[in-house]
């Protein structure tokens, strides 16, 4: 008597749990059913897709494309995300419906952190536009020519004499983060930060204060993970997005917590900045402006209302820090690449070897149209390892309205992310992708004539391409030309083959790039 009383008051008592549920299935998969109509991995509970990217980091992009085609979308919380894997769409995003498709998507690791939030990066519309606007005319050919002394400086200080461990080993993507850090802080603030080689260059600031002020940076810049180890506010806020701030105004006063961690770091940071940007603006700004940091303040003055506020002091900071973050591990991992394969690659490195040998004299630094016109086979190995290695897998963009692609209708809200990293390792285009084979880009080979023009993006595309593209390239032909005139390398056998990379806002080596040095003769 009293068991089926019981039974048969359970499914009163589950029904309020049941109705929860359902209306929780309801509030994370509704989203999903304005993209239904696209191909994809069937949608998963709770976490969605998102265990698959802890795993495999964006190769799942590439396995998935293999399944579902260049369109098709993604779990990630409740957000709906489709993914474009072809060319030829990207040039409908990137190019064509740019108007409908110009804003970035604003991954939640980001949207707890104004730093990252107000650069060029993750700023929309009318004010992206005029940023930008402004600010391009430091990356015209002219005025990276007159970088050329600069990078020069540092790069000799960073490399003349490397200085190897035992069994002449070098961890060089450390020294090459050192490198990339040192030009964008001089490009970009003015301030030599003096990582690369001892002290005797650096004016201001104390040993201590720099290196901490990196260690922020690096841990700051570190935090902000794609996946599933970053701290709980984040998950949440995939999850439902609306929950991710009330938990992590909570959560940062909880000591120990991650949220806690990135709110101090972060705070620190800003207000390091924020000194170095308040100095600057009450020295003034002289003419020419020497760096990005003079020329901002100078479009603020000259730009009376609108330059003020554009260019409050919250987004010149945030703008003026979004250099190093968007400078230093891109480029320093370029260079790490590139020695990393060409050492793997004995017929790469004589060719180049030769190249460059055929130069003037090692004393001669080359000027910004030697390096446009007489180095054909450094670009080809350069752009064969940011094919190999694409540092930015994914571009991530939003549809600010209703927008065609493929043949499908997505709705305003939709994230759309560029998947880089698969045009680069697609056989129609790059037949044997995993070979590392610079001839590939020979612009008379016939592979390079026959690919689609848009099929090696690692700079992005469109109006919102890589601001830096210029600026980076300058940097990296000029640390490669200055490398091989005097040394060779060599994989050290203390790294594991083929190396490990983890995924962050862009690529890193998990283990940092170990490489044997021999002087040359
Ligand atoms: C090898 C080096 C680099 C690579 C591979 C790289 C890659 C990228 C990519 C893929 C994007 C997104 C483009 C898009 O949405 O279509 C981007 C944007 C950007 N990059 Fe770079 N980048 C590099 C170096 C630099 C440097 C040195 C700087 C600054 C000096 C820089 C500043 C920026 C900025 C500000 C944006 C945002 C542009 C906008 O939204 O208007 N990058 N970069």
């Amino acid at each position: 008597m009293k068991l089926t009383a019981a039974a048969g008051s359970a499914p009163w008592f589950l029904l309020p749990a049941l109705a929860a549920l359902a209306g929780l299935l309801v509030y994370l998969y509704a989203p999903y059913w304005r993209v239904r109509k696209l191909p994809g991995p069937p949608l998963s509970p709770l976490l969605g897709h998102l265990p698959l990217l802890a795993k495999h980091g964006p190769d799942v992009f590439r396995l998935l494309a293999d399944q579902y085609g260049p369109i098709y979308r993604f779990h990630l919380g409740r957000q709906p995300l489709v993914i474009v894997a072809d060319p030829e769409l990207c040039r409908d995003v990137g190019i064509r419906k740019f108007k409908s498709v110009g804003n970035r998507s604003l991954p939640s690791p980001i949207s707890c952190s104004p730093l990252h939030q107000k650069g060029l990066f993750f700023t929309r519309d009318w004010r992206w536009s005029a940023m930008r606007n402004t600010i391009i005319s430091l990356y015209q050919p002219s005025h990276l020519a007159n970088l050329i002394p600069t990078m020069q400086s540092l790069i000799e200080a960073a490399f003349l004499d490397l200085e190897t461990g035992p069994g002449g080993e070098i961890t060089f993507s450390d020294v090459s983060l050192k490198l990339a850090t040192d030009v964008i802080g001089q490009a970009a603030f003015g301030v030599d930060l003096g990582l690369s080689k001892g002290d005797h260059r650096r004016a201001a600031p104390s040993d201590d204060e720099v290196s901490a002020f990196v260690k922020l940076h690096v841990f700051s810049t570190t935090s902000l993970k794609m996946d599933l180890s970053g701290s709980f506010s984040i998950v949440l806020g995939l999850l439902a997005p609306i929950l991710q701030e009330p938990f992590r105004q909570v959560l940062k006063r909880v000591p120990g917590t991650a949220d806690w961690k990135m709110e101090r770091i972060n705070g620190e940071l800003s207000r390091r900045i924020d000194a170095i940007v308040t100095r600057r603006a009450r020295e003034g700004v002289d003419l020419p402006c020497r760096d990005f940091l003079s020329a901002i303040l100078k479009a603020r003055e000259s730009g009376a209302a609108a330059g003020e506020e554009l260019f409050s002091p919250d987004y010149v900071s945030a703008l003026t820090y979004e250099h190093l973050l968007a400078g230093s591990a891109t480029t320093s991992f370029t260079l790490s690449s590139v020695l990393y394969l060409v050492a793997g690659h004995p017929r790469v490195e004589r060719r180049l070897l030769e190249e460059i040998d055929a130069f003037e004299p090692c004393g001669v630094v080359p000027s910004a149209d030697d390096l446009h016109r007489k180095f054909p086979y450094l670009d080809q190995v350069i752009k064969e390892a940011m094919r190999f290695y694409t540092v930015s897998p994914l571009v991530a963009r939003e549809a600010s309205q209703p927008v065609e692609i493929g043949g499908y209708h997505l709705p305003k809200g939709t994230w759309i992310w560029l998947a880089l990293g698969v045009l680069a390792k697609d056989p129609k285009n790059f037949p044997e992708p995993d070979e590392f084979r610079p001839e590939r880009f020979d612009p008379a080979g016939e592979e390079e004539k026959h690919r689609h023009p848009y099929a090696h993006i690692p700079f992005g595309i469109g109006p919102r391409a890589c601001i830096g593209q210029k600026f980076s390239l300058q940097e990296i032909k000029l640390s490669l030309i200055f490398l091989y005139r005097r040394y060779i390398f060599r994989r050290s056998p203390a790294m594991q083959s083929p190396l490990a990379l983890e995924y962050g806002i862009v690529l890193s080596f998990k283990h940092g790039v170990k490489l044997q040095v021999l002087k040359r003769q």
